[in-house]
């Protein structure tokens, strides 16, 4: 397990250290996909523009939220902001040292890593639905210009 840590912290120091200018980017890809904002701002507004896009939206948060306390029993997993302080394998207090965010100072098991799951399952249904829109709106405009280019004998 030590390995796959430490590995996971040499991964989070290259996105912190060599993707610095892209902060401002990920960190609000991360706050929009906050899955605390289905039930206050994205069930209620999806909800009015499509029901099923809202319902879809109640279900990630429910199953999804479900299932990552059912992973976070089993795996009961380090946060790497603490294990990089508890582990021996750092010789001589050399532990790396790992920058934090509001959204990372959780006390609870990190693994796997609710944020993650939850956020991914928010931007795929919001992506996906604007994606299924775009192409049926796409869809309708190419009808339309094939039954106009039709009508006048093209
Ligand atoms: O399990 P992680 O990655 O610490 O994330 C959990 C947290 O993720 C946040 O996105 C949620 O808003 C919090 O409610 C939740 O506690």
């Amino acid at each position: 397990m030590d390995f796959l840590h430490r590995n996971g912290v040499l991964i989070i120091q290259h996105l912190q250290k060599d993707y610095r200018a892209y902060y401002d980017f990920l960190n609000f890809m991360s706050n929009v996909g906050d899955p605390r904002n289905i039930f206050s701002i994205y069930f209620p507004l999806w909800f009015q523009l499509n029901q099923t896009v809202g319902t879809k939206m109640i279900w990630v948060a429910v199953v999804g939220d479900w299932f990552n306390l059912i992973f976070k029993w089993i795996l009961f997993g380090h946060r790497p902001y603490w294990w990089v302080q508890e582990t021996q394998i750092y010789p001589n207090h050399s532990s790396p040292c790992l920058e934090q965010f509001p959204t990372t100072c959780e006390t609870g098991p990190g693994s796997p890593s609710g944020h993650a799951m939850g956020s991914s399952c928010v931007w795929y249904v919001m992506v996906t639905a604007v994606l299924s829109h775009t192409v049926s709106q796409m869809d309708k405009f190419s009808i339309t210009l094939h039954r106009h280019a039709g009508g006048r004998g093209l």
